[in-house]
C-alpha cells in the first residue's frame, strides 16, 4: 500500500550559501494493507523528512514514492490532494488548523470531504471526541487555546475520522496522558484490523512495541558522504 524505493533526498539551502544536507539515499520499504510499521532512527536521521515524502510536501530528488499504486513522487498538485482526501491520512505533531473553526468541524471536514451527510460527519467526530476524552464544552471552540494534549487529541481525531486506506502517524502519543495514549493505541489496532496500512514515528518504545509489527531503521539510508 505504501511503497517506496531507492529514495533520494537533500536539502539545497539557497539562503545559506547553497549549503547541502544529504539526508537519505536509497530508502527502500514497503507497508502491507493490515500492517503498521515503526520508522526508527537517532534525531536527524530523516524519519519526519521521508513522512514528508511520502505525503507529497517534500519532492524526492529520485526513486519512486506510491500509495495505493498512486505514484506520489511527480505528481501534480491535484493528485495529490485527492491521494490525501481519499488514501492517505496524515497525523502530524502538531495542529494546524484555520483560526476560529469550531474543534467539531475540525475532525468532521475530512468526512465531508468524502462525501457524508454533514449530520453523519458531526456524529462521527463527536463520537470520536468523546472516546479521545476531549470536553465536549471544547467542541464549538476553536482549538488554537486548547492545550498540547489537547490539541493533539483533535489532530488525531480528525486523522482517524474517514477510514484511510494508509496512515501516517508522527508521534500520535507524544503529550498524552496514560488513558489517552490507549485510546490513541487502540485506535491503531482498529484501523490495522480493517486493513490501513501505518507508517509512524513513535519516540515512545512501549507504544511502538504494543503496536508495531516491524520496524525500518533510516539511519541505513544515510548517504555515504553524510
Ligand atoms: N525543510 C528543510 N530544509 C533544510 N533541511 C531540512 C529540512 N527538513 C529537514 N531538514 C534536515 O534534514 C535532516 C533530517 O531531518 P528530519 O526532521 O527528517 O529528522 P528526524 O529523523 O525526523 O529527526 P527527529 O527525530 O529529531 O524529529 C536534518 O538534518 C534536518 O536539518
Amino acid at each position: 500500500m505504501i511503497d517506496c524505493k531507492d529514495v533520494t533526498k537533500r536539502f539545497t539551502l539557497h539562503n545559506q550559501g547553497g549549503a547541502v544536507i544529504e539526508v537519505l539515499s536509497g530508502a527502500t520499504l514497503q507497508v502491507a494493507p493490515g500492517e503498521c510499521v515503526a520508522l526508527t532512527g537517532a534525531s536527524g536521521a530523516g524519519k519526519s523528512t521521508l513522512m514528508r515524502m511520502i505525503h507529497g510536501n517534500y519532492l524526492a530528488e529520485a526513486g519512486r514514492i506510491a500509495v495505493g499504486g498512486v505514484q506520489v513522487s511527480g505528481a501534480d498538485p491535484r493528485t495529490v490532494l485527492r491521494l490525501r482526501r481519499d488514501t492517505l491520512g496524515y497525523v502530524s505533531q502538531f495542529l494546524r488548523v484555520v483560526p476560529r473553526v469550531p474543534a467539531l468541524d475540525v475532525v468532521a471536514e475530512p468526512l465531508l470531504a468524502v462525501g457524508w451527510a454533514p449530520d453523519a460527519a458531526r456524529d462521527r467526530a463527536a463520537a470520536l471526541l468523546t472516546r479521545l476524552n476531549v470536553p465536549a464544552a471544547l467542541w464549538d471552540l476553536g482549538p488554537s487555546t486548547f492545550s498540547g494534549g489537547e490539541q493533539q487529541r483533535v489532530n488525531i481525531a480528525r486523522g482517524f475520522a474517514h477510514d484511510y486506506p494508509a496512515l501516517l502517524l508522527d508521534e500520535p502519543t507524544a503529550s498524552l496522558d496514560a488513558t489517552n495514549r490507549g485510546v490513541v493505541l487502540a485506535l491503531i489496532e482498529e484501523a490495522k484490523a480493517r486493513g490501513a496500512a501505518i507508517l509512524g514515528i513513535f519516540h515512545d518504545v512501549e507504544a511502538r512495541a504494543a503496536v508495531c509489527d516491524r520496524e525500518v531503521d533510516v539511519g541505513a539510508f544515510r548517504p555515504v558522504a553524510a
